[in-house]
């Protein structure tokens, strides 16, 4: 990842400015591209740092979107978990000391903004003021790819989200890649339009495996309809279990209600624990309308459908 650092500028800064900075200096001026990516992903990993069933047995829960993951950034980035997210905590961490925001705020911020960037997505609410982490995150808080469905739910469930959350949340994926998992084919994407969110990723996901992009030698990744498609192991198995089936399938013709869920979850993701934040969310741009339907790659059809539930006949 390559960004340049010409923000220099130390004291107490607007939120604008701060805007103008991060989309010069980090998002290229303003692009979905890796650096966006890479943010968004980051919300998630500072925001699920976060357990109800530790807090309930007396030890510290986590601070959940505290900023802990730069503050701590030498226990945190040590989680494997955590992989390919080090260019974007430092480079954060950078944005945050210049304009003197706090790192859980510069981190959903950052998030926000990112997303933005990023052509049919919603516009996410941002508030602000979270005071700075006081410890890292507990260890095995992060869900990986390789948890089986039910490990990922209780994970997400702990940390106060539903499976339909979880199904929102993964909406992510649509504007994502992967650089860690096989390296030697490093930013091969989720869908076929990893630069837009929107729900090809929820449809493609459900296409029948038909090899792999790369190496295909970790158990985190199973076989992708495309050569030019990465399939997670576990995005492959929450779109046909059981619990998730069914919302998984309603989010692919409905547009709207994708964004709508995503906004939701990620409102919870970045200001779930949190008393006396401050509504800043009118600083956050609109990102341009897609409102393309989703369609089948070339040479896949309905015949190329996998489902646990026969709802989709298009
Ligand atoms: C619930 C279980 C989840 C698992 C197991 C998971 C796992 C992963 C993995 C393994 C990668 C590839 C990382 C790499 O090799 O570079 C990835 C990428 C990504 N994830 Fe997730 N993820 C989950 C949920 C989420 C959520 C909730 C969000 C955001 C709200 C998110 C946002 C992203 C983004 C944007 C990328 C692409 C990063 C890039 O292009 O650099 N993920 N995820
Ligand atoms: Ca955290
Ligand atoms: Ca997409």
């Amino acid at each position: 990842m390559k960004f340049v650092l010409i923000s220099a500028t130390h004291g107490r800064m607007t939120t604008p400015q701060v805007l103008g900075d991060l989309q010069a200096n980090l998002f290229g001026g303003g692009l979905c591209e890796d650096q966006a990516s890479e943010a968004i992903r980051l919300t998630f990993h500072d925001g699920i740092g976060r357990s109800a069933a530790l807090q309930a047995a007396g030890m510290f829960g986590g601070g959940g979107a505290d900023g802990s993951i730069i503050q701590f950034a030498s226990v945190e980035l040590a989680d494997p978990a955590n992989a390919g997210l080090e260019d974007t905590v430092y480079a954060l961490k950078h944005f945050a000391d210049a304009h003197n925001v706090s790192y859980g705020d510069m981190i959903q911020f950052a998030g926000a903004v990112a997303l933005s960037n990023c052509p049919g997505s919603p516009r996410l609410p941002f508030y602000t003021r979270r005071p700075p982490a006081v410890a890292p995150a507990p260890p095995n808080l992060i869900p990986a790819p390789t948890d089986p469905v039910e490990r990922v739910l209780a994970r997400m469930e702990d940390a106060g989200f539903t499976a339909e959350d979880t199904v929102a949340l993964l909406a992510a994926h649509s504007v994502g890649t992967q650089k860690t998992i096989d390296p030697t084919i490093s930013n091969t994407p989720f869908d076929t339009t990893p630069r837009v969110f929107d729900s090809q990723y929820y449809l493609e996901i459900l296409l029948r495996g038909t090899g792999y992009p790369g190496r295909g030698r970790s158990p985190a990744e199973v076989k992708s309809p495309l050569k030019s498609e990465f399939r997670l192991t576990s995005d492959a198995a929450i779109a046909r279990h059981p619990k998730t089936a069914c919302a998984w399938q309603s989010l692919i013709g409905d547009q709207d209600r994708m964004r709508a869920s995503f906004s939701d979850a990620m409102m919870k993701l970045a200001n779930q624990g949190y008393r006396n934040l401050v509504d800043c969310s009118p600083v956050i741009p609109s990102s341009r309308v897609w409102d393309r339907a989703p369609a089948y790659p070339l040479g896949k059809g309905v015949a190329d459908i996998e489902q646990s539930i026969g709802i989709l006949s298009t």
